[in-house]
């Protein structure tokens, strides 16, 4: 019988000013010793030393990282800072946290996510997603041993950010559907129960669309708790196939072509209006959905000249291309993507 392993967090934490428990937290996990931040220029001021403070108190030998991308070099960088470290704590957006995620597990050190925002399905996933010289990677890491999520910092973050967290957590719909296809046409392996996980975390949100307020406890906590579900999908398939499909290539091939990408999980949810479209499911609901969230829906308020949408649209199936999608192996003419791109408001 085929052996599985689901790597899943261990404890998870939220809640306003749930941050200021992270040395209690830390040494109740049994880490003591040299703790180290990973954190970026904002999110130092924003988490990064009010976390500090809180192991400090413990009697946490602090280090802090600041960093800015999540290439492989930052990577390898802070991999090598690590050293000695009892515990790493990725305090930030989905990028620190990827960083920090991908560089604790070559490094061999657990680590805790501290998210600063909701944008991301990262927080709790075994997911990283790297850049590389062709664009960016999708990598197996490991698990964060706990989720610190602290919902007062997470509400006073501008609202762009939660609704881009809404955008990715509903993109499942279509990564879904994807998964779905190659299960049927190349016998891809599928888990039921990941892929049910994967649209409940979507409905969780779509049903608080009306209630999903700028500098809402409860409209952070919710979303929160979509993205968080989100990752254990991803944890139960060991990979992120029911996070991402057809509408992250779009967004991934949006950030190589566009010079100003948007939010990650504000192109998701742009790409997946279109590719409920093509997969002849009723894109108008995730279009309406991602409206009363206040999301983008089209090229316009993603602040991206149509341009670049038609082009990511063209060369989207050239990503992760081991991941068979909607767009099959060929992709979209320009004709087919302008279309389309036309069809649902994109553009
Ligand atoms: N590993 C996974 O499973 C997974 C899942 C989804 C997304 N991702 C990756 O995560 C990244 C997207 O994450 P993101 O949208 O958070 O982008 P990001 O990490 O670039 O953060 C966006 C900006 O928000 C700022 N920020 C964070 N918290 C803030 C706060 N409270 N107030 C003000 N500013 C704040 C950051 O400093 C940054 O400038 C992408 O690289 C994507 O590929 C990974
Ligand atoms: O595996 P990728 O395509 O990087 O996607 C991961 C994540 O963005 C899912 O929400
Ligand atoms: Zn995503």
């Amino acid at each position: 019988m085929r052996q599985k392993k689901i790597e899943l967090p261990r404890e998870i934490h939220t809640g306003p000013g749930v941050i200021k428990k992270v040395g209690d937290i830390c040494k109740n996990l049994r880490f003591k010793g040299k703790a180290t931040i990973v954190t970026g220029p904002k999110t130092i001021k924003i988490a990064g030393k009010k976390v500090a403070e809180s192991l400090k108190d413990k009697n946490f030998d602090v280090n802090i990282i600041k960093v800015k991308k999540a290439t492989k070099d930052v990577v390898e960088k802070v991999k090598n800072k690590l050293e000695g470290t009892s515990i790493a704590l990725g305090v930030g957006g989905g990028k620190v946290i990827d960083v920090v995620k991908m560089a604790s597990k070559y490094a061999n050190v657990h680590f805790i996510s501290v998210p600063t925002a909701a944008t991301h399905d990262g927080i709790a996933s075994p997911r990283a997603s790297i850049k590389n010289d062709k664009g960016s990677v999708s990598l197996p890491a490991h698990a964060p041993i706990a989720v610190i999520a602290d919902t007062d910092i997470i509400r006073k973050a501008p609202y762009r950010f939660l609704a881009a967290g809404c955008g990715d957590v509903i993109s499942n719909y279509t990564a879904v559907l994807d998964w779905k296809l190659a299960h049927r046409l190349l016998y891809e392996r599928y888990s039921e129960s990941s892929a049910a996980l994967s649209l409940m975390s979507a409905k969780m949100v779509i049903k608080s669309a009306d209630s999903i307020k700028k500098g809402l406890e409860e409209s952070a906590r919710i979303v929160v708790k979509a993205l968080i579900s989100s990752g254990i999908a991803m944890s139960i398939a060991g990979s992120s196939r029911p996070a991402s499909g057809s509408e992250h290539k779009f967004s991934h091939a949006l950030d190589i072509v566009a010079p100003k990408p948007a939010l990650h999980g504000e192109q998701c949810g742009v790409g997946t209006i279109m590719m409920m479209y093509l997969h002849g499911k009723d894109w108008k609901f995730i279009r309406d959905t991602l409206k009363k969230i206040n999301a983008p829906t089209n090229a316009y308020e993603l602040g991206i000249d149509p341009e670049y949408i038609i082009e990511a649209l063209t060369m989207a199936h050239k990503i992760r291309k081991e991941r068979y999608t909607i767009l099959g192996d060929r992709g979209l003419t320009r004709a087919a993507a302008k279309r389309l791109a036309e069809v649902t408001g994109v553009i």
